[in-house]
């Protein structure tokens, strides 16, 4: 963090921290909640200066920004707040933030419905529907065909280290999905039963490539080889502006205690990190576009190839910081 940026609202500081343990994860849930925390520091702050107030902003979206770096609907959300900043007064300024944000989040909400009618339309009824980590983009697809009648059964894979498998099985039985949950070794074997494997995404860049969980590139080669479609779920949130510039996306590299405890360690034999045994725990992997056969977004329907264009129809050509004005 800036030194010279002036403190944050205690809210805001306990959304980041919420984002950084993963008490709030999940790529669109993590804009929703980034939107919120800054209408909370517009709404919070007492500060008598417009450019006090701008700073403050700023702050508070830097603070937001330094959590996970994975998921691009963070700054996404971000940018598209802060940009609807405006008025000459402290009042004024707050109340368009608080406006913009709940817009933010009013979109944010709609896109997903539509991008789950739009996903719906490729499964049938009596599908089996393979997943992987947690997604609300690919779970609306599933809430939709569930709507318009159709019965699906999905086989979930747990997710390593986290384990987000839990939570798609837990909202699939809600809904009255018949769940097989099955570790993420035994994927290639069940993909014999799938009719489609749905993901959601984190970032897409510009060449198509989906950006997601940790396991989702083996899923997808797996299920190309299996002739097993492969449709990813991801609001245009989802999508890397930068990486129309080259910019590559940041993989996070998470603590090493969610992969092996300090008991798992001492009982291998080493008794402590840095001595001899190292631990990588990537969250994120890369699907090259060659595996995915749809990107399914609240615009329609794409071939992972063409995606650029809507992206430089979103966000044009540039993006920069998303506290830049
Ligand atoms: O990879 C994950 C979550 O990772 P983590 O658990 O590490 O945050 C999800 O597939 C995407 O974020 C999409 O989720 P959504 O569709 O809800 O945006």
């Amino acid at each position: 963090m800036d030194e010279s940026l002036p403190a944050v609202d205690p809210a805001v500081a306990a959304t980041a921290d919420d984002i950084a343990e993963m008490e709030i994860r999940g790529a669109a849930t993590i804009a929703d909640a980034a939107a919120e925390a800054l209408a909370r520091q517009a709404a919070q702050s007492d500060v008598d200066s417009p450019s006090a107030f701008r700073q403050q902003l700023r702050a508070a979206a830097k603070t937001l920004y330094e959590t996970r770096p994975t998921a691009v609907s963070l700054p996404n959300a971000l940018r598209y707040v802060l940009r609807g900043m405006s008025g000459e007064t402290v009042s004024e300024l707050r109340a368009s933030i608080i406006a913009r944000a709940e817009e933010f989040q009013h979109d944010l909400t709609q896109a997903q419905s539509k991008l789950g009618e739009v996903g719906s339309n490729r499964l049938r009824d009596g599908d089996v529907v393979m997943t992987h980590c947690h997604s609300t983009d690919a779970l609306s697809c599933l809430e939709a065909a569930l709507e318009d009648g159709k019965e699906l059964e999905a086989i979930v894979k747990e997710t390593r280290p986290r384990k987000q498998g839990y939570i798609t099985a837990g909202r699939l039985r809600e809904l009255g999905v018949p769940v097989t949950l099955i570790v993420d070794n035994a994927a290639r074997r069940y993909l014999d039963r799938a009719d489609h494997v749905l993901v959601g995404a984190d970032s897409i860049a510009a060449d198509g490539s989906v950006i997601n969980k940790i396991g989702t590139s083996g899923l997808a080669v797996n299920a190309r080889e299996r002739g097993v479609p492969v449709m990813v779920a991801a609001q245009t949130i989802k999508l890397h502006p930068d990486t129309m510039t080259g910019h590559t996306v940041e993989i996070e590299m998470r603590d090493e205690l969610e992969v092996l405890t300090d008991n798992e360690r001492a009982a291998i034999g080493d008794e402590q990190a840095g001595e001899g045994l190292t631990v990588e725990n990537p969250a994120f992997d890369v699907t090259p576009p060659r595996y995915v056969d749809a990107i399914v977004t609240e615009r329609g329907q794409f071939p992972p190839e063409s995606v650029v264009t809507l992206m430089r129809e979103l966000f044009g050509e540039s993006t920069g910081e998303p506290w830049e004005p």
